[in-house]
Parts: structure tokens; sequence; C-alpha cells
């Protein structure tokens, strides 16, 4: 009988940002977060885990090479939880229920995009890591539970167990158990959102979200005003406007806290630096493409957001993905041609881009080509997905196929 379960998770970039934790073990944060799940169909992590009473110990392959699994580290962490859950839930319960808790594991993992670049790889790493264990173990628990397990490996991971528009609420006990994601609406309630990642750099970056928060934690008297005035208040517009499908309000209050979480960095002493001339022309162009949409219309047709690094996520509507992406290879010219997985071009090429009528082409200059190295076009997607055997990253010798 071979145990194996395989399972994908995706990614999610965040509207109202996590950043600091109360409890770097528990992983407990400072403040509440929301962000938005993106399709899977173009971002994912796939993992297959297999138990197994002849493996010797516990090993992970990521991408195919083998990562150290040193407890207390945060997979060790998730793993023990999982496998005590197993114990409590399912074999304390049914004496006939295979005693998999006590097998060792073998995961294999793979990103379909860089990992650590800040394209949010361990929040989809950890919540497929979960998902597939979960799967395996056949644990009768919901995506909130399991939630509380992914926040363990990396905080962000929590959000990755549901698609759609997701909340992390901040919780208020010591133990973390109201430390959980939940959804504020599904990815049906407002499929029309977009998003434009412009990926500026897939290098490794400098300071890891990890030590970078905590540095700021410890230095900044601006994370402080934040936590406790301007999240709580950002938390309840943005739920509202996700609410009443309102992207002027999400819009504005998207790109506001993108803001003030970079400007928490530099408040961190020494400062943290995460956007580059890149990024800060990126907003002149969404600024000024926002300036037109409110002459014409009132309101905001597009919303920049940036994590722990240089390289942008554009929110909008589907109505405006063309022109903006026009917009930018217009700025940013494209080595390679735009994949395009909507058919916005309609089979043909995106050209040399442009901007729509009023735009002030002064408020940026045009970079060399690979400034922006490539443009990821996706939607709002679903949550963690069980795979077929078909999809398994595991060989009947339970290595990574790979390797094999
Ligand atoms: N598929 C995966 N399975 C398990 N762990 C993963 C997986 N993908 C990434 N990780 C873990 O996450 C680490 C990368 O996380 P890191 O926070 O440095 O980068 P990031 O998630 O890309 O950026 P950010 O979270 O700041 O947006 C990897 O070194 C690995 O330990
Ligand atoms: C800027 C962020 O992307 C920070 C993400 O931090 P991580 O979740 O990567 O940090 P750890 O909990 O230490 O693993 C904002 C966000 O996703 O909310």
């Amino acid at each position: 009988m071979v145990y194996q379960a395989t399972a994908s998770a995706p990614v999610n970039i965040a509207c109202i940002k996590y950043w600091g934790k109360r409890d770097t073990k528990l992983i407990l944060p400072t403040n509440s977060s929301l962000s938005v799940t993106l399709s899977q169909d173009h971002l994912r992590s796939t993992t297959t885990s297999r138990a197994d009473p002849s493996f010797s110990k516990d090993r992970l392959w990521l991408n195919g090479k083998e990562e150290e699994i040193v407890a207390p580290g945060r997979l060790a962490t998730c793993i023990a939880e999982l496998k005590k859950l197993r114990k409590e839930l399912v074999e304390d319960k049914d004496a006939s229920a295979p005693k998999l808790s006590t097998f060792p594991v073998h995961i294999a993992s793979f990103n379909n995009f860089p990992t650590a670049a800040g394209l949010a790889s361990s929040a989809s790493g950890f919540a497929a890591l979960v998902s597939s264990l979960a799967a395996l173990y056949a644990l009768p628990c919901s995506p909130s539970t399991l939630s509380l397990i992914a926040r363990q490996g990396s905080g962000s991971a929590c959000r990755s167990l549901f698609g759609g528009y997701v909340a992390w609420e901040q919780g208020v006990l010591d133990d973390g158990s109201d430390s959980l994601a939940v959804e504020v609406a599904p990815r049906s309630h407002w499929p029309e959102m977009h998003a434009l990642i412009c990926v500026v750099s897939d290098d490794k970056k400098g300071t890891s979200s990890t030590s970078g928060m905590q540095r700021t934690v410890q230095t900044s008297e601006l994370l402080q005003h934040r936590i406790k005035h301007v999240v709580p208040k950002r938390m309840k517009e943005i739920e509202a406007a996700i609410k009443a499908k309102d992207f002027d309000a999400f819009a504005k209050v998207t790109m506001a806290d993108s803001n003030q979480f970079h400007a928490v960095a530099l408040d961190t002493e020494p400062p943290i630096f995460y956007m580059n001339d890149v990024s800060r022309s990126i907003i002149a162009l969404i600024v000024e493409y926002n300036r037109v949409a409110i002459e014409k219309t009132g309101k905001r047709k597009a919303a920049y957001t940036y994590d722990a690094g240089p390289n942008a996520v554009i929110y909008t509507l589907q109505e405006n993905v063309k022109e903006i992406v026009e917009l930018i290879v217009k700025y940013f010219p494209q080595k390679d041609g735009f994949k395009d997985p909507f058919q916005l071009f309609a089979g043909g090429s995106v050209g040399e881009g442009r901007v729509v009528e009023g735009f002030n082409e002064a408020v940026a200059k045009k970079f060399e080509v690979g400034a922006v190295k490539g443009l990821i076009h996706t939607n709002v997607g679903d949550g963690p997905r069980v795979l077929g055997a078909e999809e398994a990253l595991l060989g009947p010798d339970g290595l990574p196929k790979s390797l094999a």
C-alpha cells in the first residue's frame, strides 16, 4: 500500500500588509492583513507527500534539491503539527486507521516560478505542504484550521489556504489558536479582479521578510502608529470595498498600505529599501494613469502594491489590463514577447506599447530593455487543490522524479 497525496497551492499578494511579529516562534503578527489569492493556472507550488515505515527520516526536496528539516525549524514544526492532528483526529478515533503519524515522510515540492524572489514562494510553498499532508492524513479540518499550521511555516502562507479574498485575523491569544485565515469573499464574488506582476528582479533579495520585519518591530516608532491607528481602520475599509466590489476604494487603500509598509521599512534602523528606481517609475505611471481616469470618470482604475522586493503587482479589473500592459511595455521594453494567457492581443503582439489619451508622458523616462524582465498576467484564483496520482512528484522509489 502506498500512502501518498499531491496538492497544489496558490500565491497570495497582500493589499493590507503583514509586517511584524509579536511571537516569532508561533508566528503571531502585530496586525491583521488581507490579500487576494492569485490563480494557480499561472503561479503555484505543487507538493507530494508520502508516508512509509521503511523511510529512515523525514526528508524534503524543493525544486529537486534536498532541504534540511531541522527541529524546531519551520518545516519540522509544520510536519510535527500535522502528524499530531493525524493521531488525535484520525488514529485515536478509529483503531483500524493506519498509523501514518508514526511513519517518516518524504516530501517533494516544485514552484513553477522563482523561489525566494519576493514572489511569495514561501506562502504558496507552505500552503501546498500543509495541503498535501492534510490530504495524505485524511484530516477532517477546515481551511481555517489548516491555516493555523501553515502560519507557523510562513505567516503569509496562512492566507493561501483560501481562494478569493482572504483576511488573516491577528488574534489575541498567546497560544495563537485565534490567529487564522478567513475568507472575506470567494473568487466568484469578484472574478473580474486581475493582476499584472512586473518582474523587476528575480534575484534572491537582500533583507528577508523574516529578519526585516523584526528589525522594524524593534526600531520603528511609525510601526506602532500603523498597528494601533491605521491597520484596523484599513481592514474595515478594504473588506467593505471588496464586499461592494468598489474598485476605486479597493485601489485607494491598497496603494496607501503599500506606501505605508515601505515607509515603516524606511523608518527601520538601519533603514530597509525594497523598492528601486524601476519600482518608483511604475508607481509614477500608475498614479498618472489613475489621474487621467479620475478626470474622466471620477474613479481609479489600477492599484500598485509592493512586497519585500522591487517587483510591482498591479491590481486592476479585467477590462483595463490591456491598456496597462501597453503602458508598462511603452516605458519598459521587453526582450521576450508578452505571454498573453487571456488573449488580450488576439494572437498578435503588444508592439511598442502606448499611453491612454491625456496621459502626461513626462512622468517617467523610458528604460532600457530588461529593466522589467517579464510581465505575468494572472487573476484572482481558487484555494489549494488536491491533485491526482499522475501529478505526483515522487517516483516509485519514494525519491523525487526529477532526480531519477
Ligand atoms: N514549495 C515550497 N515548499 C516548501 N518550502 C518552500 C517552498 N517554496 C519556498 N519555500 C520556503 O520559503 C523560502 C523562501 O521564502 P522567502 O520569504 O525568502 O521568499 P518569498 O516567499 O519568495 O518572498 P516573500 O515572502 O517576501 O514575498 C524558501 O527558501 C523555502 O524555505
Ligand atoms: C511583505 C509581506 O509579503 C511580508 C510577508 O512575510 P513572510 O510571510 O514571508 O514572513 P514570515 O512570516 O517571517 O515567513 C507582506 C504580506 O504578505 O502580508
